[in-house]
């Protein structure tokens, strides 16, 4: 019995370090996610456990949200297990407020993620199995999700662009009993959240109502099911392929081209879009939505420039092309960046990276610049440019204007300034003053934006 016990426990370990194994190397910091219950404090004690073999940091961190009465106590529960591990705790206090057409759990759910994405560690490591990812994969086909929303939850994925931390699930092939049996087996103390009992909620209405029905003609469903998220996953794939191949065909200067877009079905304009979406981590609009702005977009006259917004979002037409503008991170007027001759610069305001390329006979001179600062801004009006040396200076609006750049547009464009004198205008060139002499080496700006 004691040795059967054993082994259960033995073949539990080994699976999670098989997972964590297929992700995380030596040395790494992993912050366990720990709500207190049962999932997460057995998460706890496993990596606590491996950590005698695999040399990695163990943290914790715990997001109290402030809307149960229970918080307060599930911190202190969450606080006291660390300290009789040894590992430190992170403990966020949250005021949670709803905000309307949202519901409390999901706000809570992004509170909870916007913690996680801040933590300094290499993964956050969440304790949802197999039972939870079946359940997710069952929800999803009853909200009627699309392709995408039905890949289930992958093993590891990155929370941010910057890739740190990274949110790793090295419990999701391991079922909900298993868990159990081990917190069980191991004598742990976890806290039960009476939430998870309210079928108020439709998780819950599955897990306690229809899940059992399930299991008696299924014994194997949770199985099934994470077969069934992987022939979506492996889909999903596909149509971002797809999707990168019509990118090639339709873009033109990093803007859809409406000609092009509409040589396709319309059910492959609406891939194409959603992927140019997802690409600048827009959040997806609903179907529904998402036809409407194609239909809008692509039956307006030449002349016309519908604007169709959603969240923080924007779509346009202008002048044949499609413009996806999103407010994630405003332009404040303040933003300037300076140049100390790095081969490129990553200008997060303006969503992009100049890069600078050593060319001969082209570029700005470095002697013409070498005694002044070097600036980048956005333009503040009443700017000046000469691109070319034998026409009249312009001014920068007219000069804009004459490039096709799209009014919105204009105020978003990195300039680069020597002093106070504008010297480069990414599409329109260098001003004459600037511009390289014959046989000198000069530095090519080139504006990649997002
Ligand atoms: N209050 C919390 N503090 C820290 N971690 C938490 C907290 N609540 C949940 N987690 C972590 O998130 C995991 C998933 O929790 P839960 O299933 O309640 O969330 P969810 O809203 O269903 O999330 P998802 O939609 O990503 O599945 C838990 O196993 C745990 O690791």
């Amino acid at each position: 019995m004691v040795h059967s016990r054993k082994l259960k426990s033995i073949n539990f370990l080994r699976n999670v370090r098989e997972a964590l194994l297929a992700h995380i190397k030596p040395g790494d910091h992993l912050a366990v996610a720990l709500s207190g219950g049962v999932d997460s404090v057995v998460l706890l004690h496993t990596l606590a456990t491996l950590s005698r073999e695999i040399p990695l940091t163990l943290s914790a961190v715990h997001i109290n949200h402030g809307i149960s009465s229970n918080a307060i106590l599930w911190s202190k529960f969450c606080c006291h297990l660390c300290h009789s591990y040894g590992i430190s705790i992170y403990i966020a206090y949250l005021k949670i407020k709803k905000e309307t057409g949202e519901s409390l759990e999901a706000k809570a759910r992004e509170e909870r993620y916007r913690v996680f994405s801040q933590i300094q560690a290499d993964y956050v490591v969440l304790a949802q199995h197999l039972d939870d990812q079946a359940e997710t994969l069952l929800l999803q086909l009853l909200r009627g999700a699309g392709i995408k929303g039905l890949c289930g939850m992958p093993p590891v994925r990155k929370l941010s662009p910057i890739g740190i931390p990274q949110i790793l699930r090295p419990l999701l092939e391991i079922s909900r009993d298993e868990i159990e049996s081990y917190g069980r087996l191991n004598k742990l103390n976890w806290i039960k959240d009476e939430s998870n009992d309210s079928i108020i909620f439709n998780r819950n209405f599955l897990r306690h109502e229809i899940l059992p029905i399930l299991k008696t003609r299924y014994p194997n469903y949770p199985k099934i099911l994470l077969r069934t998220s992987r022939h979506f996953s492996e889909a999903s794939l596909l149509l971002d392929e797809l999707a990168a191949i019509d990118n090639e065909y339709c873009m033109v200067s990093g803007k859809i081209q409406i000609s092009n877009i509409r040589m396709l079905s319309f059910a492959r304009a609406k891939n194409l879009l959603r992927y140019n979406l997802a690409q600048r981590d827009i959040t997806l609009p609903s179907t529904v939505k998402l036809e409407t702005i194609l239909h809008q977009i692509l039956s307006a006259g030449p002349d016309s420039q519908p604007c169709i917004r959603f969240g923080n979002t924007e779509i346009r037409r202008h002048k044949g092309s499609i413009h996806i503008l999103s407010s994630k991170t405003p332009l404040s007027s303040s933003a300037h960046y300076i140049w100390n001759g790095e081969t490129h610069l990553v200008l997060d305001h303006f969503n992009g990276t100049i890069c600078f390329t050593d060319i001969k006979s082209q570029g700005i001179s470095r002697k013409k610049i070498s005694t002044e600062l070097i600036t980048i801004r956005s333009r503040e009006g009443g700017e000046r440019f000469m691109p070319t040396c034998n026409r009249p200076r312009k001014s920068l609006k007219n000069l804009l204007q004459e490039a096709s750049i799209p009014p919105w547009e204009r105020n978003t464009i990195p300039l680069i300034f020597c002093g106070e004198k504008l010297i480069w205008v990414p599409g329109i060139g260098i001003d004459c003053e600037f511009q390289v002499e014959s046989d000198e080496f000069g530095i090519l700006p080139i504006w990649h934006p997002l």
